[in-house]
């Protein structure tokens, strides 16, 4: 059965250890979409796409991924649903002692049975894809930040995922290869069928590639919208986070005991 979002979170609760990071999350993934998930430093944006992994678990609620409720799966079934998740978190790490070919090509000799001459077809398609065919051979230590973005981007398409989860994919780039990531981030959604999960501080770059917005705040959902509604958007927080304005209704400092106070104690 195709269930219409690929991807639902319902009154979903996280606390890691006493500290809680979410209360009420609600929100839906449509397929075939792409969607920003936006929010200050440390609103739980990480912690929403290992939630949605499946590498950690609610307190509460439920984290449903094509219709399989995460929160439930054994191991194994988890393992199985992984291999349908491509995942590029911060900085896409390459292996080092492995040449470009052999990064694209690690996943599929991981987790397929293919042989070869199949393997070194599907990595040449997928580093195409990226605009790196010719650069195959290369290590990582010849390739500039965006070409190593771009392998970390082939590397987690090899296996043609459903779902794409990119944890702040443009960070640490020039303006150009910042751009080369965003339009191959929604053409290879397109392209794949897949959903696209981008995690980002770059909100120019992603109300320009995405289909959906949300912004989280205070352990919710408190804002979400097309980029255009985004842009319209009134609300105090919308505006201070679009705008990047440093005082509105979130706060500067993390919460704390009353400054003097704090001095005071720090003396007695
Ligand atoms: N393993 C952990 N154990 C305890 N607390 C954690 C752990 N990982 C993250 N946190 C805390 O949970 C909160 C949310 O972290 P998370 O990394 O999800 O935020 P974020 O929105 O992705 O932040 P940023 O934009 O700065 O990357 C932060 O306050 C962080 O300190």
């Amino acid at each position: 059965m195709a269930f219409q979002n690929l991807v639902e979170i319902r009154n979903l609760a996280f606390s890691y250890h006493q500290r809680p990071i979410f209360h009420e999350l609600n929100l839906a993934l449509p397929r075939g979409r792409v969607v920003a998930i936006m929010g200050g430093s440390g609103s739980g944006k990480t912690t929403l796409l290992r939630l949605i992994g499946g590498q950690l678990k609610p307190t509460r609620g439920e984290v449903q991924v094509d219709g399989y409720v995460v929160n439930r799966l054994s191991m194994a079934e988890l393992y199985r649903l992984r291999r349908r998740i491509g995942m590029l978190f911060q900085f896409g790490a390459l292996f080092t002692d492995l040449s470009v070919f052999d990064n694209v090509a690690f996943p599929l000799r991981e987790h397929t049975d293919l042989p070869e001459s199949m393997i070194h077809d599907l990595v040449l398609m997928k580093l195409q894809a990226v605009g790196l065919r010719g650069a195959r051979d290369l290590m990582p230590s010849e390739l500039s930040g965006g070409m190593a973005r771009r392998v970390a981007l082939a590397r987690a398409i090899a296996l043609d995922p459903m779902l794409i989860l990119y944890d702040e994919p443009f960070t640490g780039l020039d303006p150009i290869s910042l751009g080369v990531i965003g339009d191959l981030i929604r053409r290879l959604n397109d392209a794949l069928g897949a959903t696209s999960v981008v995690v980002t501080h770059d909100i120019q770059e992603s109300l320009h590639i995405v289909d959906y917005v949300y912004l989280l705040s205070g352990g919710r959902v408190i804002a979400q919208g097309t980029p255009d509604e985004i842009r319209a958007s009134s609300d105090p927080f919308v505006d201070q986070f679009i705008h990047a304005r440093k005082d509105g209704p979130v706060a500067f400092h993390y919460p704390a005991l009353d400054y003097g106070q704090d001095l005071l104690e720090g003396r007695a």
